[in-house]
C-alpha cells in the first residue's frame, strides 16, 4: 500500500509501503493511484514527492506476483499518469530504486538521489525487459550507449554515478526526503511540461546501426541463447528509431513474449533460489534463524597460491584483518605483491582506499594462536592436510574454527586430527576466489551448527552465496561434475571430437564446453585425483577400459602421459599457439589420436547427434543430482541449482540442472537415461536413481514440491 500526508504546508508525500523492499504489488499500486488522485485534486498541494517506507525507495515490480494472473492497476498506465500530473511530482530516492522502481521514478519530473543509492534496471536476470516503460525513457534521458550498458547487463549505479549519467537531477548525503521536498516546494511553481521523459527526442548517435550490432554481438557472447538481452537490445533500438508511442507498443510485445517463456520463470527461480539456500538446516535439526555465528575479527590463510591469494583479498575486502602464511619466502614475496595488486585494482574499482594494512605476512604458522579463524588452501593432498590440522589444533586458542577448502576430500577425516572436530567445517571456495560468487559450506559428522552457522555468514560477508552441504567425495559441484565427465571422455570414445561436444555444450549456454573448460583449469587436477584414488592402476588380465569393476576412459591420463596438461603447455584437448596461449584451435594429432585408441581398443566410431551428446552429458549430471538429494547432502533442489549456477557456469536462463530437468520432464529424464543405460550396462551413473523414479511415479512434482518426496536425515545428535 502507499501512504499520505501533506507536509511543509504545500507538499503532497506519498510513501509505499510494502517491507523488506516496497515491491510494487497489486495494492502497492493500488495505493500510489488513490494517493496520487488524492495529491492533484488537492488545491493546497503545489508539488508531489514520491518515497519508500524505511529507507528504501522500491525494489521494482513484485516478481512474486509474476506466477499469478495481474491483478490491481497496471503499471504502465499508472506510471504514466504520474508522468502527465499537472502538478510537479519529484522522487526522493533511497536505498534502491530498481527495475519498476526506477521506471517510476523516471515516470517522475525529477529525481532527488542519495550518493549511497543504487539505482538500475535488473530485469535481464530475471528473464525479462525494463516492461513499464523504463526501455523507453532511459535511453531518452541518458542517451542510446549509456542505456544499452545499464539495461543489458543490468549493473547497479550509485546516486553518485546517476547524477554523472544525467539519470537523476541532484544527490544528497544528507537525509533524502527532507531535500526532495525543499527541492518539490523549490519547483511548485514551474509547470512540468518539459520534465515528462517520454517527450524527449532520444538523443542522436552517429552510427546507430554500428552501435547496435556491436551491442547485439556482446549480449550473444555474454549469454548464449538468452532470449532477454537480445529483446533488451531489440526495444532499446526501437526507442531509438521510433516515436515514443510506438516503441512503448514494440516494448510490450517484447515483453509479453519474454513474460511467458521458460527463460524467465527459470531466472525467477534462480532469484529466490539465492535467498532460499540461505535458510540451511543441518540433518540435526539446526537452522540459520536458530543458531548464533561466531565473530570474525581476525583470520589466517594457509598457502598462498592462486586460491589463497583470492581467499585473502576476499577476506580484506569484507573488513576482515588476516594474516596470509606460506612457507616459501620467494611464494611469499610473490604473493604479497599479486594480493597488493589485486586489493589496489579492487579498491580502484571501488573508489575507496585499498585496506593494505588489513593485512600481513607470515612464513610460519606462529600468528596462528590469535586468530578466531584458519582457512587452510594448500595442495589438495590429504595427508598434508592433515598434519597442518595436527598442528592448527595445537596452536590455536579455544574457540578458533578451522576450514578447509579442500574441492572434494573427506572433512570428517580431517576434524578427526584435531582435538575440536565440532570447530571444523570445509569451505570450498571457486576460482577466482576474490570473484566468484559461489561458497559450499561443507559440514561433517561432528561439525558444530556454530561452526556453519560462521563459515555461512562469513561467505555472507564476503559478498558470497554460501551452500551448506553435507559431507561426501566432491561435495556437490564437483561429484556431479563427474560423471558428466566421464560421459564426454565416452563419447569420444564412441566417435566424436572434443569441438562437437564442446560445441553443443556451447548451443545450450555454457560459457565453454568441456574440453575447453578441462585446457583451461589444467588436465593435471583430475589426473593427480585419479593417481590418488588408485584409479591409474589396470588390473591384471582386465581391458584398461575397466576399472575397479566399472567402465573407464584412460583418454585424459593419456594425454597428461604426452605432457598435454591444457593451456598452460600449449596442447590439450585443443592445440594453442604457444603455452600459455588461450585461443583453442582443433589439432589434428588429437584426431589421429583417437582414431588410434579407438582401433587399439577394439572400437567402431559410430556418429552421435546433438541430442545424444547433450542428454547423455546432462541426463547424468541430472542424475547424479538425484542421488545428492536422496542422501541428503543437498537438502533441496534449489541448493544444486545455484551450486550450478554460480559455480559451474551453468546458464542461468536454465535455472540449474535440476530445475531443467522439471522442464524436460521428469518421465523423459527417465526414460532417457534408461535407455542409454540399457545400451551401456557398465555406465553406473547412468542408471536411473531411485528418487527419480519415485517423483515420476507421484505423478512429476514441480520442483518446489521435491522436498516433499525426501527421507528426512537421521538426526545425529
Ligand atoms: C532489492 C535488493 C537489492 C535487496 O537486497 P537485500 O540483500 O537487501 O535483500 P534480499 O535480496 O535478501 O531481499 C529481501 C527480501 O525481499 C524479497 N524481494 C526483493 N526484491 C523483490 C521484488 N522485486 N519482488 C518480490 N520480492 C522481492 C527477496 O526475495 C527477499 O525475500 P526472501 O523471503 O526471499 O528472503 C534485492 O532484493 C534485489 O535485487 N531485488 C530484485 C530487484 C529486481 O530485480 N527488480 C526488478 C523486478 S522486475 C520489474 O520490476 C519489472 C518491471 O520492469 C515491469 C513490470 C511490468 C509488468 C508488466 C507485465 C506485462 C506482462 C505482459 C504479459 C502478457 C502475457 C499475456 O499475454 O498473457
Amino acid at each position: 500500500m502507499a501512504q499520505y500526508s501533506r507536509v511543509s504546508g504545500t507538499v503532497g508525500l506519498i510513501t509505499l509501503l510494502n517491507p523488506p523492499v516496497n515491491a510494487l504489488s497489486a495494492a502497492v499500486r493500488q495505493g500510489i493511484v488513490d494517493t496520487l488522485d488524492k495529491a492533484l485534486s488537492d488545491r493546497k498541494v503545489k508539488s508531489v514527492v514520491i518515497c519508500g517506507h524505511n529507507g528504501k525507495f522500491c525494489g521494482g515490480a513484485d516478481i512474486r506476483e509474476f506466477s499469478s494472473p495481474l491483478t490491481g492497476p497496471p503499471l504502465i498506465p499508472l506510471i504514466q499518469g504520474v508522468e502527465s500530473a499537472a502538478k510537479p511530482v519529484v522522487a526522493a530516492i533511497d536505498g534502491v530504486a530498481l527495475g519498476g522502481g526506477l521506471e517510476l521514478a523516471l515516470g517522475c519530473h525529477y529525481r532527488i538521489a542519495h550518493s549511497k543509492a543504487r539505482l538500475g534496471l535488473p530485469e535481464v536476470h530475471l528473464g525479462l525487459l525494463p516492461g513499464a516503460g523504463g526501455s523507453q525513457r532511459l535511453p531518452r534521458l541518458i542517451g542510446v550507449p549509456a542505456a544499452l550498458d545499464l539495461i543489458t547487463t543490468g549493473r547497479h549505479v550509485t546516486g553518485a554515478e546517476a547524477l554523472q549519467l544525467g539519470l537523476v537531477d541532484k544527490v544528497t548525503d544528507r537525509n533524502t526526503v527532507d531535500e526532495a521536498v525543499k527541492f518539490a516546494l523549490s519547483v511548485a511553481d514551474q509547470p512540468p511540461n518539459s520534465r515528462r521523459v517520454s517527450t524527449f527526442p532520444c538523443p542522436r548517435h552517429p552510427d546507430l546501426d554500428a552501435l547496435f550490432e556491436g551491442a547485439m554481438q556482446r549480449v550473444r557472447q555474454r549469454a548464449r541463447g538468452a532470449l532477454a538481452p537480445v529483446a533488451c537490445v531489440q526495444a532499446i533500438r526501437a526507442a531509438a528509431t521510433l516515436p515514443y508511442a510506438q516503441g512503448m507498443e514494440r516494448e510490450r510485445e517484447l515483453m509479453a513474449t519474454l513474460f511467458t517463456s521458460g527463460q524467465a520463470r527459470a531466472q525467477q527461480y534462480h532469484f529466490f533460489a539465492q535467498r532460499a539456500v540461505g535458510r540451511w538446516s543441518m540433518p540435526s535439526g539446526a537452522r540459520w534463524d536458530t543458531t548464533k555465528p561466531g565473530a570474525v575479527h581476525k583470520a589466517m590463510v594457509i598457502g598462498l597460491g592462486t586460491m589463497g591469494r583470492g581467499i585473502s583479498v576476499a577476506l580484506v575486502q569484507a573488513g576482515v584483518s588476516v594474516v596470509a602464511m606460506e612457507t616459501n619466502e620467494k611464494q611469499l614475496m610473490e604473493a604479497k605483491q599479486a594480493i597488493s595488486s589485486m586489493l589496489e585494482r579492487g579498491a580502484k574499482r571501488r573508489g575507496v582506499a585499498p585496506a593494505l594494512d588489513k593485512i600481513r605476512y607470515s612464513w610460519n604458522m606462529e600468528p596462528a594462536a590469535d586468530v578466531d579463524l584458519v582457512i587452510e588452501a594448500v595442495f589438495e593432498d590429504m595427508a598434508l592436510k592433515k598434519k597442518l590440522f595436527q598442528q592448527l589444533s595445537a596452536l590455536c586458542k579455544p574457540g578458533t574454527f578451522l576450514c578447509s577448502n579442500t574441492s572434494g576430500l573427506d572433512v570428517d577425516q580431517l576434524a578427526s586430527e584435531t582435538r575440536h572436530p565440532e570447530l571444523v567445517v570445509g569451505m570450498h571456495f571457486f576460482a577466482p576466489a576474490h570473484v566468484m560468487k559461489l561458497l559450499e559450506v561443507v559440514y561433517g559428522s561432528r561439525s558444530s551448527p556454530q561452526a556453519v552457522a560462521t563459515a555461512m555468514e562469513l561467505g555472507k560477508r564476503m559478498g558470497k552465496v554460501s551452500v551448506a552441504v553435507g559431507n561426501c567425495r566432491g561435495f556437490v559441484g564437483n561429484r556431479m561434475l563427474k560423471p558428466y565427465l566421464e560421459q564426454a571422455f565416452f563419447l569420444l570414445e564412441e566417435g566424436t571430437t572434443p569441438e562437437f561436444v564442446d560445441q553443443v555444450l556451447e548451443e545450450f549456454g555454457f560459457a565453454m564446453g568441456v574440453f575447453r573448460m578441462s585446457d583451461l583449469s589444467g588436465l593435471d587436477v583430475g589426473w593427480r585425483v585419479r593417481k590418488a584414488d588408485g584409479l591409474l592402476n589396470v588390473s591384471e588380465g582386465h581391458s584398461a577400459r575397466i576399472r575397479q569393476g566399472c567402465r573407464y576412459s584412460p583418454l585424459g591420463d593419456l594425454l597428461c602421459e604426452q605432457g598435454r596438461f591444457g593451456q598452460k603447455t600449449g596442447r590439450g584437448w585443443y592445440q594453442y599457439d604457444k603455452p600459455g596461449g588461450r585461443v583453442a584451435k582443433p589439432d589434428p594429432w588429437l584426431h589421429g589420436f583417437l582414431e588410434k585408441f579407438r582401433t587399439q581398443h577394439g572400437l567402431v566410431a559410430h556418429r552421435i547427434d546433438h541430442q545424444e551428446v547433450l542428454e547423455r552429458c546432462l541426463y547424468a549430471l541430472m542424475n547424479e543430482g538425484f542421488r545428492i538429494l536422496e542422501d541428503g547432502i543437498a537438502a533441496g533442489p534449489e541448493d544444486i541449482d545455484v551450486i550450478y549456477v554460480l559455480g559451474y557456469s551453468w546458464p542461468p536462463h536454465r535455472g540449474g540442472p535440476m530445475f531443467y530437468a522439471g522442464m524436460v520432464g521428469l518421465q523423459k529424464v527417465l526414460e532417457r537415461l534408461e535407455h542409454y543405460h540399457q545400451e551401456h550396462p557398465d555406465i553406473p551413473s547412468l542408471k536411473p536413481c531411485n528418487l527419480l523414479r519415485k517423483l515420476v511415479v507421484n505423478g512429476s512434482p514441480p520442483v518446489h514440491k521435491w522436498r516433499e518426496f525426501l527421507k528426512k536425515p537421521q538426526s545425529q545428535l
